[in-house]
C-alpha cells in the first residue's frame, strides 16, 4: 500500500489529469447506467401494447411515441458515451506521457546525483530494465484505477441502492459477493507479487548482460562468444516463463475458485428475479432491467480484479525503482565527510592558479591540493590506500608512479571527490563539501578518452557548452585535433558514433585532450594512455598534452619514463603507502622504485621486462 501512495504523491502534479478522467468516467458510468432504466420502461411499453393487441384494443395512443422517445434516449446514453469516453482517452495519454516524464526525469536526476559507489553495483542495462517496467506498470495502473475506480463505486452503489429499493436480498447478496471477491483476491496477491519479484530479477539480470554485450560486441565477437552470451541472455528469460506458468497457475486457479463462488451468488440472484416476475411481483420491465443491472453489477467485481492485478504489477514492477529513489548518497559513500570547508568556487581558483593574476587571493603560495594521511578502501575492510600525505604547489606537475593495481587511480578518484576517504581529508584550493565547484576545477584525461555519441565540435564542448565555434576550432588546434578533422566532409560535425567507435584511439585521445583544454580548469588529472599507439600519433597526444598542462597543477598517472622524467615530482607507492617523493634527479639516486624502473628500462632480460609491465610501465 506505501508503493501506492508513495506513486500518489510522486505524480501528485497529474491530480487534474486523474480528476477529469475520473469525471469523465463517471459520465459515461451514469450514461451506461441510464440503458437499464430506459429498456426496462421500453419493455414495460412493449409488453403492454402486445397485450392491448391481443385483447383486440389496437396499438394504444402513444405507445409509438414513448417507444421511438426511448430509443432517442438510448441514442443520446450511446452519444454521451462515445464522446465523453474518447476525451477521458484523450486525457489518459496525456497523463501517460506526463508520467512517463516525470518518472523518467526524476529517476535520471536521482541517478546523476548518486555517487560512483552506486554505479560500481550496476549493470547499465538493468538500470534501463527497471526504469522501463516502473514506467510501463505504474502508468497502466494509474490509468486503469483512474478510468476504473469511480465506474467501480458508481456502478456498485446504484446496483446496490436500486436492488435494495426492489427487493432487500438482492442487495444483501450483493453485499456479500463484493467483499467476499475481495478477500479472495487479496489472497492471491502475496504470492503473485513474490513471483512477480523474482521474474523482474532474472529480467534485470539478462537486460544488463544484454547492454553490454552490445556495448562491447567487437570483444564478444572476437572470442566467439556470441552462442555463450545468447544462451545466458535465453536461460534468464526460460526462467521467467517457468515462473509465470507458476504465477499464472495460482492466479488462475484463485480466480476460478473466485468467480465460481461469484457464480453461484449471481445464480441465486436470477432465480429470486425470475421467480418473483412469475409470482407477479416484479413486471417484466422491472425484471429486464434488474437482469441488465445484475450484469452491470459483474462488472466492479470483475474491473475490481484487474485493477488488483494492474496495482500488484505497479508494486512490484516499481518497487526497485522507489528504492533507488530512497538510496540516500551519504550512506553509500559517508557523504562529503573528509573534505574541510571552504568558499571558493572555480573561477577563483582559476584566478588563484595563475600566478600574479589579479583575484589571486591568497598569495599563491598555499598549496593547490593537499591530501592529509588520507586512508580509504572500497570494501569494508580492506584499504586500497592508507597514509597518503603529500601536497601539490601551484603550477607544479606530480607523478604518481606504483605497481599496476597499487592505488594510483584510487587517489585521483579520492582527488575528484568520486568516493570519500575513509579517514583524512583532501583539499582543494580551500573548496570542500561542494562537489561541482571541485570538479569544476579539475580537468580530466582519463586513459580510455570516454567520448558520446554526436559530433566532434560537441565532444570538445562536453565541459563548456556554451563555447564558441572559433573557441572550439582554437583548442582543436592546440591538440592537433585539426589534422584529421579536416579530412573529414563534415568537418567538426562528424558524428562519431557511440563512444567515438569511428575514430581512431588517438583521434579519440586528442579530443579528449581538446576537451579538457577547454573546460580550462586550473588543476589537471591525467592518466596517461598505455595503448599502443603509433609513434606518430602519440607524438601528437603527447605534444596536446604538454600544450594543456602548460602553466596548470597536474597530477599524473605516468606510464612513460620520458614523462615521467620531465615532472616537478615524483610520488611513489608501495602496498597502498607512500614510499618516496622526490625530483626526478633525487630519485634517480635513492636507489627506490623510480631508480629501480631507470634500470630496468635498458635491460633486455625476461625477468626484467616484466618487472616493468607490472608497473605498467614504457621506457
Ligand atoms: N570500484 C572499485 N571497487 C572495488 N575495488 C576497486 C575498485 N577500483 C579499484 N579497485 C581495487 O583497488 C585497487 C587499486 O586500484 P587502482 O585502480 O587504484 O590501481 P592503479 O594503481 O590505478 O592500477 P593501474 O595502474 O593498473 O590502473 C586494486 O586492487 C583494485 O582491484
Amino acid at each position: 500500500m506505501s508503493t501506492l501512495m508513495r506513486i500518489l504523491q510522486f505524480t501528485r502534479s497529474l491530480t487534474p489529469y486523474y480528476i477529469g478522467i475520473m469525471v469523465a468516467a463517471a459520465v459515461v458510468t451514469a450514461a451506461g447506467l441510464s440503458v437499464p432504466f430506459i429498456t426496462g420502461k421500453a419493455t414495460d411499453v412493449v409488453v403492454e401494447a402486445v397485450r392491448s393487441i391481443a385483447g383486440g384494443e389496437g396499438v394504444p395512443d402513444d405507445a409509438i411515441r414513448i417507444v421511438v422517445l426511448l430509443s432517442l434516449a438510448l441514442l443520446a446514453a450511446s452519444l454521451v458515451e462515445t464522446f465523453v469516453s474518447n476525451i477521458g482517452g484523450y486525457w489518459g495519454d496525456v497523463m501517460s506521457a506526463k508520467m512517463r516524464t516525470i518518472l523518467s526525469t526524476r529517476y535520471f536526476e536521482k541517478l546523476l546525483s548518486l555517487p560512483q559507489r552506486y554505479y560500481d553495483n550496476e549493470l547499465t542495462g538493468t538500470i534501463v530494465a527497471r526504469l522501463n517496467r516502473s514506467i510501463s506498470e505504474v502508468t497502466n495502473f494509474m490509468k486503469s484505477f483512474s478510468n476504473m475506480f469511480v465506474t467501480m463505486l458508481m456502478t456498485t452503489v446504484a446496483v446496490l441502492a436500486i436492488s435494495a429499493w426492489h427487493y432487500w436480498p438482492l442487495a444483501l447478496l450483493l453485499l456479500i459477493a463484493y467483499p467476499l471477491y475481495l478477500w479472495l483476491t487479496a489472497l492471491t496477491s502475496r504470492k503473485w507479487q513474490r513471483l512477480e519479484g523474482r521474474k523482474n530479477e532474472h529480467v534485470d539480470i539478462a537486460s544488463g548482460r544484454f547492454s553490454e554485450v552490445v556495448g562491447q560486441i567487437r570483444v564478444v565477437k572476437s572470442f566467439v562468444r556470441e552462442r555463450s552470451e545468447l544462451q545466458h541472455f535465453e536461460e534468464h528469460f526460460d526462467e521467467t516463463v517457468q515462473l509465470t506458468a507458476e504465477q499464472s497457475r495460482h492466479w488462475h486457479l484463485m480466480d476460478g475458485l473466485r468467480r465460481g463462488v461469484l457464480n453461484v451468488i449471481f445464480f441465486a440472484l436470477y432465480v429470486i428475479i425470475f421467480v418473483r416476475t412469475v409470482t407477479g411481483h416484479f413486471t417484466p420491465g422491472e425484471m429486464v432491467m434488474l437482469i441488465q443491472l445484475m450484469a452491470m453489477a459483474r462488472q466492479p467485481v470483475t474491473s475490481l480484479s484487474w485493477v488488483v492485478d494492474s496495482a500488484q504489477r505497479a508494486i512490484a514492477g516499481s518497487k526497485s525503482y522507489f528504492e533507488v529513489m530512497e538510496i540516500d548518497p551519504a550512506d553509500l559513500d559517508g557523504g562529503p565527510a573528509g573534505r574541510a570547508t571552504g568558499r571558493r568556487d572555480a573561477a577563483d581558483i582559476r584566478d588563484a592558479a595563475s600566478p600574479g593574476a589579479p583575484g589571486s587571493r591568497d598569495g599563491g603560495d598555499a598549496p593547490m591540493a593537499s591530501f592529509r594521511n588520507v586512508r580509504f578502501g572500497y570494501d569494508e575492510d580492506d584499504d586500497v590506500v592508507s597514509g597518503i600525505s603529500f601536497d601539490m604547489a601551484r603550477g607544479e606537475r606530480v607523478a604518481l608512479v606504483g605497481e599496476s593495481g597499487g592505488g594510483k587511480s584510487t587517489l585521483i578518484n579520492l582527488l575528484l571527490g568520486l568516493y570519500s576517504p575513509r579517514s583524512g581529508s583532501i583539499e582543494v584550493a580551500g573548496i570542500d563539501g561542494d562537489l561541482s565547484a571541485l570538479r569544476r576545477s579539475i580537468g580530466v584525461v582519463f586513459q580510455d578518452p570516454s567520448l558520446f555519441s554526436g559530433t566532434i565540435a560537441e565532444n570538445i564542448a562536453y565541459g563548456r557548452p556554451d563555447a564558441s565555434r572559433e573557441e572550439i576550432e582554437e583548442v582543436a588546434k592546440r591538440a592537433a585535433v585539426d589534422i584529421f578533422v579536416e579530412k573529414f566532409p563534415a568537418g567538426y560535425d562528424t558524428v562519431i558514433g557511440e563512444r567515438g567507435m569511428k575514430l581512431s584511439g588517438g583521434q579519440k585521445q586528442r579530443i579528449a585532450v581538446a576537451r579538457a583544454m577547454l573546460k580550462d580548469a586550473p588543476i589537471l588529472v591525467l592518466d596517461e594512455a598505455t595503448s599502443a599507439l603509433d609513434t606518430k600519433s602519440e607524438r601528437l597526444v603527447q605534444a596536446g598534452l604538454e600544450e594543456l598542462m602548460r602553466g596548470r597543477t597536474s597530477l599524473i598517472i605516468a606510464h612513460r619514463l620520458s614523462t615521467i622524467a620531465e615532472v616537478d615530482r615524483i610520488i611513489t607507492l608501495r602496498d597502498g603507502r607512500i614510499d618516496e617523493i622526490g625530483t626526478p634527479a633525487e630519485l634517480t639516486e635513492s636507489g627506490g622504485i623510480y631508480a629501480e624502473l631507470l634500470a630496468l628500462q635498458n635491460s633486455t632480460s625476461k625477468a626484467d621486462r616484466k618487472r616493468l609491465k607490472r608497473f605498467d610501465v614504457i621506457g
